[in-house]
């Protein structure tokens, strides 16, 4: 008798331990603040120690994987992802300065983004972005002649193209895929070395160098990197050509940069895929950050870049963000989106 009550009770705690985890999930996954802090329990993996020893670049050199052991620091595919502490920061400079780059940062400020985001974006980023290399500055607007004034340092250029205005933001954001590929195509692809592609809607708060530069680099997005694989926001319509099946998927990006050649052929494979699924009418969860999401599911990156590269103040501080490099500005979609 005393052993069937022991073993009911035994079955409610567990069955109240299943309930709160399910509760707890439920809150994470709809925002609430609080909770969101406990994802950082999460554990991200490690990165076992022969892979570390083997980590670097042509840009960081050795890195220093071990210094972060709270944070997660190569991938399984032995690819470097990069967190404050882990590089030299004067090591990257001089080996991008020896190799005389031209660093190309692309921006779109379509409607009223330009007005909002497009002045503190510039000026924050002649602060913080390269800062002692070759910057070319490549901004897509409908209305080059409301560009904003700028002071550029030595060094630095800025090129504006017009682009035409897609009614719907969703638009705007997708058009972009095939506007920069056109654009690497063309001038921006002769003139830059590296392309880092960037949402205007954020701006620089510490200094961003060459160490984020390799051939295909990847951002982690800063509300997704402790939550497992398969709860991360893919695109899961087998229709969608952005389409992860359960069990596929890495990490959940939401931004890129890398060579010309390795941006080419990712700009062609979303541009693609997101013509073929608007032909027939339907639209992927996260629009073109979907399709990037598929590409680099079968093109892994060589560099992974950390929250750190882009962080939402939106989550509040945390302990493993050390210093923040660029931040997101406030959604305000109600202003801003039509
Ligand atoms: C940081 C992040 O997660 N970014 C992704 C997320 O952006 P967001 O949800 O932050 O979308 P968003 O409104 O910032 O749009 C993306 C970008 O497109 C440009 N823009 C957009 C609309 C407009 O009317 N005018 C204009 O200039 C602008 O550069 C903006 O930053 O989702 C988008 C699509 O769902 C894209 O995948 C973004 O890469
Ligand atoms: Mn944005």
């Amino acid at each position: 008798m005393a052993f069937k009550e022991g073993l009911r009770a035994r079955k409610k705690t567990l069955w109240r331990l299943i309930l709160l985890a399910l509760g707890l999930l439920g809150l994470l996954l709809y925002g609430l603040p609080v909770v969101r802090h406990l994802e950082v329990l999460i554990p991200m993996g490690f990165c076992p120690s022969a892979t570390m020893s083997q980590l670097g670049d042509n840009f960081t050199g050795v890195l220093h994987p071990w210094a972060r052991p709270e944070v997660l620091t190569c991938t399984s595919w032995g690819a470097p992802i990069i967190w404050d502490g882990t590089f030299d920061p004067d090591v990257a400079q001089q080996a991008a300065g020896e190799r005389n780059l031209t660093i190309g940062l692309t921006v779109f400020a379509v409607g009223r983004y330009l007005e909002k985001y497009l002045a503190r974006f510039l000026e924050t980023a002649e602060q913080h972005f390269m800062v002692g290399q070759r910057v070319l500055y490549y901004v897509f607007t409908e209305r080059p002649t409301a560009m904003p004034r700028l002071a550029l340092g030595p060094g630095r250029r800025l090129h504006v193209q017009r682009v035409v205005r897609e009614q719907r933001w969703q638009d705007v954001s997708m058009a972009r895929m095939s506007t920069l590929r056109a654009a690497l195509a063309g001038r921006l692809g002769r003139e830059a070395h590296f392309v880092l592609c960037m949402d205007v809607d954020q701006h620089f708060s510490g200094a961003f160098g060459p160490e984020a530069l390799a051939e295909s680099v990847a951002q982690l997005h800063a509300w997704h990197y402790h939550w497992p694989r398969r709860l991360l926001p893919f695109e899961r319509d087998a229709r969608s050509a952005a389409a992860l099946a359960p069990g596929q998927g890495d990490f959940y990006y939401h931004a890129t940069l890398g060579s010309v050649a390795a941006l080419r052929r990712l700009t062609t494979h979303c541009a693609r895929g997101l013509r073929q699924y608007c032909a027939r009418g339907l639209e992927a969860r996260w629009h073109d950050e979907s399709h990037l999401n598929k590409f680099f599911w079968l093109h892994k990156p060589a560099k992974v870049l950390s929250p750190e590269f882009c962080w939402s103040p939106d989550i509040g501080p945390r302990a493993e963000i050390r210093r923040p490099r660029l931040l997101w500005a406030r959604k305000e979609y109600a202003l801003l989106r039509t």
